[in-house]
């Protein structure tokens, strides 16, 4: 049985004040909940501050970041590393979003590199793929996410997943409001691990697959009650505390 996992993408949003408040907040919802993995991953300046607030509160919140880059040190200006992000109790890294791929050219290779930097470092990717709009009504969505998923799977082999979460995030359903229906989102969960179980039934049976773009409270039990959908990647409804609780609970409902 999967272990499902809900995580909040914060995007570039807050301050620190609102990194308190929201930490705090969901600290308060998400009392007693269990049987979900929460995480969050906030801007990476704010990661030193939720892991303070985390720790004082004694929150079983999983701490995540929302990118990294290639190296641990060294004259590499502007970059990121592994090393300091586990150093701030990161764990969980999201790696690939689409506005990444878009707006600073990550290729799948790129993508794949950083990776297997964070394995070497111990830390888990949140792999992030799925196609755009014109990609979709081409028909490409699954090719596209193969394409995506091969980049990591022909250089580091399947098992590579092992530990990994994939999250689906078809791009037009990205903070339009636009859902996909979660049987159209269950039907390409399903040909992912399918395309994962061509390499390994057994990596393929035990891996994360979420899905992402526009889950609120409102439509998350229907994507959770899908047998292949394994929790949630949510962006503008992580930053409310009630409505990033809210989907965190369907999940935990929903798998148990
Ligand atoms: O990483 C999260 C996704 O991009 C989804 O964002 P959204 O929930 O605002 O559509």
């Amino acid at each position: 049985m999967r272990h499902p996992v809900v995580m909040g993408n914060w995007k570039l949003n807050g301050s620190k004040e609102m990194v308190v408040d929201l930490l705090n907040g969901l600290n308060a919802e998400l009392e007693g909940v269990t049987g979900v993995d929460v995480a969050v991953a906030p801007p990476a300046l704010f990661v030193d501050l939720a892991e303070r607030t985390l720790t004082d509160a004694g929150s079983a919140i999983i701490l995540g970041a929302q990118n990294s880059d290639l190296h641990n040190s060294g004259a590499y200006t502007g970059d990121m590393s592994p090393a300091m992000l586990k150093e701030f109790g990161a764990s969980h890294i999201i790696i690939g979003h689409s506005e990444r791929r878009e707006y600073h050219h990550e290729s799948d290779e790129f993508v794949a590199q950083k990776f297997a930097f964070l394995k070497e470092n111990g830390l888990t990717p949140v792999l992030c793929i799925g196609e755009s709009e014109a990609q979709n009504e081409a028909g490409e969505t699954v090719a596209v996410c193969a394409r995506q998923l091969d980049a990591v799977i022909n250089t580091q082999g399947v098992e590579a997943l092992n530990g990994a979460i994939i999250a689906y995030e078809p791009i037009w359903a990205i903070g339009t409001g636009k859902a996909a229906t979660a049987e159209d989102a269950q039907r390409i969960h399903a040909q992912i691990r399918a395309h994962i179980a061509e390499k390994s039934e057994e990596v393929a049976k035990n891996v994360v697959i979420q899905y992402g773009g526009s889950v609120k409270p409102e439509n998350a039990a229907a994507y959770f009650a899908q047998p292949d959908i394994d929790g949630a990647l949510v962006g503008g409804a992580a930053l409310d505390a009630k409505s990033f609780a809210a989907i965190a609970k369907a999940a935990a409902e929903a798998k148990k």
